[in-house]
């Protein structure tokens, strides 16, 4: 589109990698609820699927919401951005519990990248309340709470999408 900041590539993305283990998530889960517990009480928990169900389970458990709810998008194939596909909406009760806004209403995703997931929900629920855990720049003005800012050029390593391997050492001409 004109004037926008071109999209970066593959591989400029991987050029900063940030690797998230499962003990920091949970820690940085944790973090983002104490923030949270200020502004609640939340009728419900709206996760933005896949990668809002792992916080949004934490952050639940932590403020003790039990009616969680899920929007799911897809849009991503590994680090490359396509078309936003809503492949299930949010349900009429959570809707209704929003009074049809969003109002008293948690969203809950793993971050916020360009910011198009979570600007499409937030014309969903206007009124809801938007939590990421991380947040790149262009995102974060949609984001209402969240804990870790970290570079455009970063990408993100969540533990559910990575395994433990081999690192050769360092002169061996490892980065
Ligand atoms: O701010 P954006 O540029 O829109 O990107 C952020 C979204 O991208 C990822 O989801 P993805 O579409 O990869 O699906 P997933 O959650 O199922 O992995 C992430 O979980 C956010 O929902
Ligand atoms: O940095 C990221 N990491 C994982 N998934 C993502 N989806 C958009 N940005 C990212
Ligand atoms: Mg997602």
């Amino acid at each position: 589109m004109a004037g926008e900041a071109p999209e970066l590539s593959a591989q400029e993305r991987a050029g900063r990698p940030f690797p998230v283990s499962w003990d920091q998530f949970h820690r940085d889960c944790r973090a983002l609820t104490w923030r949270l517990n200020e502004v609640g009480p939340f009728h419900a928990v709206i996760a933005i699927t896949r990668g809002g169900l792992v916080p949004a389970a934490i952050v639940a458990r932590e403020l003790g919401v039990r009616v969680i709810d899920t929007v799911c998008i897809a849009s991503y194939d590994h680090d490359k951005q396509g078309e936003l596909q809503v492949l299930k909406g949010i349900s009429e009760q959570a809707m209704k519990l929003g009074g049809g806004t969003g109002k008293g209403l948690l969203i809950v995703d793993d971050l916020v990248d360009t910011g198009k997931t979570g600007k499409l929900v937030r014309e969903m629920l206007p009124d809801a309340h938007f939590a990421t855990v991380y947040a790149k720049p262009k995102g974060r003005p949609l984001v209402d709470t969240f804990i870790t800012e970290v570079s455009q050029d970063t990408w993100i390593f969540f533990p559910w999408d990575t395994a433990l391997s081999y690192h050769p050492p360092l002169r061996d001409g490892a980065a």
